[in-house]
């Protein structure tokens, strides 16, 4: 059993933000056996400066027999950006797509909110068992909708990508997050490893994932102005979106 500490920067960040990072982690824990999983440089809590400001990064990563990493990242640019990251990266071998999302408010607002399950595949399709489950939830209505950038056409036909409207599109979307988080851990749960072939093609859509999401430059600049340019293309290329190895 993995004890992670009680106290969390969660407890100080947006309330939205606070009741993913415990969904996530609560819905890891029902359907998934988690192991340590040791980040590089010991990276579980960072501390920089952003224009005077304090960058505070609190990182939470697991291993599992499907998945060879959960990273569950929580940042908070002093009282003004606070940042969600989570991305499930499953061993090659597994022919299961790639979960990520991300949330970024400021002063209150979340501003940029999007998850999806990402196919790895060479048809660039979610495996049959995913479709069928992600055409059978609610369809989500959001008010404000956000237009995707070019190196996000690794999302799925069914991404969110919102501004969410007040509570209750705050609550439809951690609804979605929940929806698809279950949806992932039931069918990993089932999940057994494919043919040599099938783990180079579930590699290379791995790698095409990670690769375009490094062009993230929205990403990148927070953390190059509190870190400087070395260590945030370190941090995007071991940490954030490490390639499979
Ligand atoms: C699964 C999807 C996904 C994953 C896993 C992921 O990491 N990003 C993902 C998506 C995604 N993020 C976006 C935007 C922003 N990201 C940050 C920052 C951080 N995001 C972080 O995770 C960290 C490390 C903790 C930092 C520092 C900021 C500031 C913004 C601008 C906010 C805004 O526009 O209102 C956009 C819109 C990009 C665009 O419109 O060009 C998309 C699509």
């Amino acid at each position: 059993m993995v004890e992670t500490p009680s106290l969390s920067l969660r407890s100080q960040q947006h309330p939205l933000i606070r009741s993913l990072a415990d969904a996530i982690e609560a819905i890891w824990r029902e359907h998934l056996e988690l192991a340590p999983y040791e980040l590089p440089g010991d990276l579980g809590y960072v501390e920089g400066r952003l224009d005077g400001d304090r960058l505070t990064i609190e990182n939470r990563c697991f291993q599992t027999s499907q998945f060879r990493k959960l990273h569950l990242e929580l940042a908070q640019v002093g009282q003004m950006l606070d940042i969600l990251h989570c991305v499930m990266f499953p061993r090659p071998e597994y022919p299961l797509p790639m979960f990520g999302c991300d949330l970024v408010g400021a002063r209150g607002q979340i501003g940029a909110a999007v998850a999806d399950l990402s196919p790895v595949s060479d048809d660039r399709a979610l495996p049959t068992a995913y479709r069928d489950a992600l055409q059978h939830l609610p369809p989500e209505i959001f008010s404000q909708p956000r237009e995707l950038p070019p190196w996000g056409d690794i999302f799925s036909e069914f991404c969110v990508f919102v501004r969410p409207a007040g509570p209750q599109e705050e609550a439809r979307f951690l609804q979605r997050v929940r929806s698809l988080l279950e949806i992932h851990c039931t069918q990993a749960s089932r999940s057994e490893p494919g043919t040599p072939d099938q783990r180079r093609t579930n590699f290379a859509g791995q790698q095409r994932y990670c690769l375009q999401q490094q062009q993230n430059d929205k990403t990148r600049r927070v953390l190059e102005k509190a870190f400087g340019v070395e260590w945030a293309e370190t941090y995007i290329t071991t940490v954030l979106f490490d390639l499979p190895v």
